[in-house]
C-alpha cells in the first residue's frame, strides 16, 4: 500500500475537505465485465484548471468563487500552499456536493514557511514565483519522487528576474526562495523543453511584476503547448493583457487580475480511461459537462479514439463516446503511430489501449514523459513487458508490439496514469493486479469506485488484501537517481531522471 508522505498540517488527505473515506487502498483486482457498457460517468473538475484559478485567485484584486473545483491531493497541496502564503481559503460544497472555493487574497504574502509540493506538477512549477513575492524565506519540498522531477527553467527564470534562491545545484527540488515582495520583470529566456509548466508557473504570476513579462523558450522542443494556451486564456478571462508573440515567446502585461465567479470544467484527461473503457469493452460511455470549447488537451480524445472505433457525439449536455464493436467483442483494431509532444498527459492510456491492439505501435514527442510523477516511458516498458508484450523505450517513445497476456502485478511507482493504464489492460487480461490504486487520489480520488460502477461490478470484490505468491517475487524496476550536474540548466527531456 502506497504510503503518502503527506504533512499538510490544516486538513488530512480524505478527511475535512470530503474526499471518500471508502477509497480503495492495496493491492486492487482490476475489475472486468460480462458486456459492452453502458454507463454515464461524471468527472470531476480539472486538476490543471483548479490550481490555475486557484494561483490566480490567490494573486487576484477581489475574492474568486471556484465552483466544480478538483478536490483531489494535487489541488488540496495547493489550497495547503496558498494557505501558508496567507491567502485565506474556504471550502464548501453546495446542496448537489458540487465542491464551491471562496478564495481572498492577501494584502501582502507571508514568507517564513515551508510548502509541501507532494508529488503535483503544478505546485512545485506555479507556487515559487507567488513565493518569490513574499517576504521572507519560503522553502519547497516534496515526495521522494517529486525530487527527481526537473525544476531548473523555474529555478533559471527567478534568477533571472533577480530573486535569491538557494538549491543544492542539481535544479531539483527541495530549494528555497527569498522574495523581497516584488519583482521587476522584464525579458527572460528560459528552456522550458523538460516541461510546459516552467513556462505556465511565471506567465501566471506576471501580472504582478512591476513591468510585466516577456518569455522566450530557448531550448529544443516545448511540450504540452495547449497548457499554455490554457494558461493565456484563464489569465485573458481575469482581464490581464496575455498573448502570445510567436511560437516560443509569449508576453503579459502588468495590471490587476480580476475576482469573480468562475466554474471549472470537468477534468477531459481523466475521461480518458472511462473512454477507452469504451473501446475495450464495446458499447456507450457519456461524459456530462464536456466543453463544447475548451483548451483541455484531452478534447483531443474525440479525434483520437476515433480510429479506435469511436463515434463521439458532443452536445451541450455530455459528450457520448459510443463503440458497435469493441476489442472484447473480437474488433481487431490496427496499431496507430501517435505523435503526442501536445498531449503526453494522455500517453500511458493511449499506450494500454495500444497495447490491446493487433499489430504494432508507436508513440513519439514524449521524451520529456520521463520527468512526470515516474519516469513513464521505463515504466509503461516495464509493465507492459510484465504482462507480455514487447516494448521498446526510444529516445522519445515507445515501440509497442502486443502479445498475448498474462497475469501480472501492475506497478504503478505512485504515477496515477499509470494506475488507470493498469485498470484499462485488466479490462481484457485475466489476472491484472494493480499494486497501488489509492495513488489515483492525485487527481481522482473516487477512481477505483467510478470504475467498478461504470463496470457495473461490485467495488468491495476488487479490493483484493491477497496478492497472489507468485507475483511477490517480479523485480521492480530501478528508478535512476537524478544527475549530480551542478548546472541548474540539465532539465532537456531525457535527462530528468
Ligand atoms: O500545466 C499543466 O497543468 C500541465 C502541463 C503538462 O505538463 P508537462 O509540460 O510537464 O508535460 C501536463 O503533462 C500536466 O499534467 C499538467
Ligand atoms: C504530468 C502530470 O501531472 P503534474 O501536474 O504533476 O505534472 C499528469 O497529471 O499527467
Amino acid at each position: 500500500m502506497q504510503i503518502f508522505n503527506y504533512s499538510g498540517d490544516d486538513f488530512d488527505l480524505y478527511g475535512q475537505f470530503g474526499g471518500d473515506t471508502d477509497t480503495a487502498t492495496g493491492p486492487w483486482s482490476a475489475p472486468q465485465t460480462g458486456g459492452p457498457i453502458d454507463a454515464t460517468v461524471r468527472i470531476p473538475g480539472s486538476k490543471s484548471l483548479t490550481n490555475r484559478e486557484l494561483i490566480l485567485a490567490a494573486l487576484a484584486a477581489e475574492p474568486t468563487v471556484l465552483r466544480g473545483a478538483l478536490l483531489a491531493r494535487d489541488t488540496r497541496l495547493m489550497i495547503s500552499a496558498l494557505e501558508k502564503l496567507g491567502v485565506d481559503i474556504e471550502v464548501n460544497h453546495d446542496r448537489h456536493g458540487t465542491p464551491t472555493i471562496t478564495v481572498t487574497p492577501p494584502d501582502e504574502f507571508s514568507g517564513a514557511v515551508d510548502i509541501d509540493c507532494g508529488l503535483a506538477g503544478t505546485v512545485m512549477r506555479f507556487v515559487p514565483t507567488v513565493a518569490a513575492l513574499a517576504l521572507g524565506p519560503v522553502t519547497f519540498d516534496g515526495d521522494e519522487g517529486a525530487r527527481l522531477r526537473p525544476m531548473g527553467g523555474t529555478l533559471q527564470a527567478l534568477r533571472a528576474l533577480g530573486v535569491q534562491v538557494r538549491d543544492d545545484g542539481r535544479g531539483r527540488l527541495p530549494f528555497s526562495i527569498f522574495g523581497t515582495g516584488s519583482i521587476t520583470g522584464g525579458d527572460i529566456e528560459i528552456d522550458a523543453s523538460a516541461s510546459s509548466q516552467f513556462v505556465s508557473g511565471l506567465l501566471l504570476s506576471a501580472p504582478r511584476f512591476d513591468e510585466g513579462l516577456t518569455l522566450r523558450h530557448t531550448g529544443a522542443g516545448l511540450p504540452s503547448l495547449p497548457h499554455i494556451e490554457m494558461t493565456l486564456a484563464t489569465l485573458r478571462a481575469r482581464g490581464v493583457d496575455a498573448r502570445t508573440i510567436d511560437e516560443r515567446t509569449w508576453r503579459v502585461e502588468p495590471g490587476p487580475i480580476r475576482g469573480g465567479d468562475i466554474v471549472i470544467e470537468p477534468d477531459l484527461s481523466n475521461a480518458a480511461p472511462f473512454l477507452i473503457a469504451a473501446v475495450v469493452c464495446g458499447g456507450t460511455v457519456r461524459i456530462p459537462d464536456w466543453p463544447t470549447t475548451t483548451t483541455q488537451v484531452g478534447d483531443h480524445l474525440r479525434e483520437l479514439l476515433a480510429p479506435f472505433g469511436a463515434e463521439c457525439t458532443l452536445d451541450d449536455r455530455a459528450l457520448t463516446c459510443t463503440v458497435a464493436n469493441g476489442i472484447a467483442q473480437g474488433a481487431e483494431i490496427s496499431g496507430a503511430d501517435l505523435n503526442l509532444e501536445h498531449a503526453g498527459e494522455l500517453a500511458p492510456n493511449l499506450a494500454a489501449l495500444l497495447a490491446l491492439c493487433h499489430g504494432p505501435s508507436t508513440l513519439t514527442g514524449i521524451a520529456h514523459l520521463r520527468g512526470h510523477e515516474t519516469d513513464r516511458l521505463a515504466a509503461l516498458a516495464a509493465e507492459l513487458s510484465r504482462v507480455g508484450c514487447q516494448v521498446t523505450e526510444l529516445e522519445d517513445g515507445l515501440h509497442i508490439v502486443p502479445s498475448a497476456r498474462n497475469a501480472a502485478l501492475w506497478q504503478c511507482y505512485a504515477d496515477h496514469r499509470m494506475a488507470t493504464s493498469g485498470a484499462i489492460m485488466g479490462l481484457v487480461t485475466d489476472g491484472i493486479t494493480v499494486d497501488d490504486i489509492e495513488c489515483t487520489s492525485k487527481t481522482l480520488p473516487d477512481f477505483a469506485e467510478m470504475w467498478c460502477s461504470m463496470l457495473g461490478v461490485d467495488a468491495a470484490a476488487s479490493a483484493d488484501t491477497s496478492v497472489r505468491d507468485e507475483f511477490i517475487h517480479f523485480d521492480v524496476p530501478q528508478r535512476s537517481t537524478p544527475s549530480t550536474d551542478t548546472s541548474t540548466s540539465t532539465d532537456r527531456p531525457g535527462d530528468a531522471r
